[in-house]
């Protein structure tokens, strides 16, 4: 599709929306010479208030959408996978397709880490679950952009009018607005954080539980809004290896660098990535490599990470016909962290749907620990904060059931003037209180360089 013909598309999907037969009205058509940040930061300038941003570099997916047409949201505790998934089906049944039909509708969003507990303002609107079909999609697949227009029949006036303007701007796209500057931290006491994992090493040692994650949260204050575009332009630049996701609605924005994927699932193959093990990047090459080659030798790190491994490959037996996995970690170099890491695949999964993989899998032991109630409970116990939607699912689920997510963690939750970073790290019985905060620190600065609070070399 050419721009500047937004006139005639326009025209086009109002006859759409009135001739469409179903609930809902799809429309895509391939889309050349966009900037996937540029069109995620004209989102609220065209009237658009939710936005999703989602890419993952290992083969080259993105996606940006723009707007809600639909929205499904649960407040269900227990059944909440289950119960988005089953509407996630009713409304793939209910649109009509036009144009490119190789490009299926989707929906994007996340979960709460725990839907057990009270959520607390910061996160007003993230709800135990969430997703969101896009008004506008722009979907970037095998080096092909596609556009995706999804209306409500007999409706769609405001949203068609949105995807003119859009169209308009697209070939003039904004600049990145400067970062304000940071006025005040905030952070609860790093004296109390450690005696919590104190007591989380001496529930290991009697025999409690296994491992358990836990996490920090540090305020900051700015000196004017946040402008989340700005952040992902420089995440992009600063974080090569990760997954970006952004999830934005009513002003406020989750957003991060992933490197942990939870679960993929394309066909009958699924594939997912057990990351646990931690350590800090070396200052030259050879400090850097006696780091790795320690970090893929120690046993604490071992065990942490085998934790995950154990998990994740006997869920995968469980629902596949084979299961592919190296017989021991690599290590996965960042640019502020190392750590270790089994890729798993899949072959001949049974399960339906993306989301019934992320129920069974959500938390795995790198975000929550082992045995799973258990770490759940000292989590709640234990630490000071709401993680809200950190460490939680987040991702997409299009309309066969296929999708991405990853773990929200190397974010931060951006509300008006004020952003919220969040880290965490597996505790086992071997673990140090004093490491184990400087590695919090250390998973802290992907986004405090992409907020421009650190200096990113
Ligand atoms: C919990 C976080 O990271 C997780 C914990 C890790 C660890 O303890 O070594 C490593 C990767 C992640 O699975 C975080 O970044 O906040």
């Amino acid at each position: 599709m050419a721009i500047g013909f937004q006139h005639t598309l326009q025209q086009q999907l109002h006859e759409l929306v009135v001739r469409a037969a179903r609930p809902f009205v799809s429309w895509t058509e391939s889309l050349e010479g966009v900037d996937p940040v540029s069109f995620f930061m004209q989102g609220p300038s065209c009237g658009f208030r939710e936005r999703f941003f989602w890419s993952d570099r290992s083969d080259g997916t993105i996606l940006v959408g723009l707007g809600s047409v639909h929205a499904i949201e649960t407040g269900e505790k227990d059944g909440r996978f289950r119960e988005v998934d089953a509407r996630r089906r009713q409304w793939a049944s209910q649109i009509e397709r036009h144009g490119d039909t190789d490009a299926p509708p989707l929906l994007f969003g996340g979960f709460s880490f725990d839907p057990h507990r009270t959520p607390t303002d910061v996160w007003r609107g993230f709800s135990a679950g969430k997703l969101i079909a896009p008004a506008v999609l722009l979907s970037m697949r095998n080096g092909q952009a596609k556009l995706t227009v999804t209306l409500p029949a007999g409706g769609g006036g405001r949203e068609i009018e949105q995807v003119g303007r859009l169209l308009g701007r697209i070939a003039a796209p904004p600049l990145p607005a400067p970062l304000p500057a940071l006025v005040a931290a905030r952070e609860a006491d790093s004296g109390r954080w450690m005696e919590a994992v104190r007591q989380a090493i001496a529930s290991i040692r009697a025999g409690a539980l296994d491992k358990v994650v836990l996490a920090r949260a540090r305020q900051l204050t700015f000196a004017g809004t946040i402008d989340a575009g700005s952040v992902l332009a420089r995440l992009r630049e600063q974080q090569p290896f990760a997954y970006l996701f952004a999830f934005e609605q009513d002003g406020r924005c989750l957003i991060g660098a992933s490197p942990e994927q939870l679960v993929q699932k394309e066909g009958e193959t699924c594939r997912s990535i057990c990351l646990a093990g931690s350590a800090r990047r070396g200052a030259t090459v050879e400090e850097d490599e006696r780091l790795g080659a320690w970090l893929l030798s120690d046993r604490k790190n071992r065990q942490e990470h085998q934790f995950v491994v154990r998990m994740i490959s006997r869920l995968f037996a469980e629902v596949c016909e084979a299961v592919e996995m190296p017989d021991g970690p690599q290590l996965l170099k960042l640019p502020h962290i190392q750590h270790l890491c089994t890729p798993v695949v899949g072959r001949g999964c049974r399960e339906p749907s993306v989301l019934r993989l992320v129920e069974r899998m959500h938390p795995t032991p790198a975000l929550g620990g082992t045995p799973r109630e258990r770490a759940m409970e000292t989590i709640r116990a234990l630490e000071p904060l709401e993680r809200g939607w950190y460490a939680a699912p987040i991702g997409w689920v299009d309309a066969y059931g296929d999708g991405e997510w990853a773990v929200a963690i190397r974010s931060a939750l951006l509300a008006g003037s004020q952003a919220f970073l969040f880290a965490g790290c597996g505790i086992v019985a071997d673990s140090d209180p004093q490491s184990e905060y400087e590695e919090t620190n250390v998973k802290m600065a992907p986004m405090l360089s992409a907020l421009g609070v650190m200096h990113h070399d």
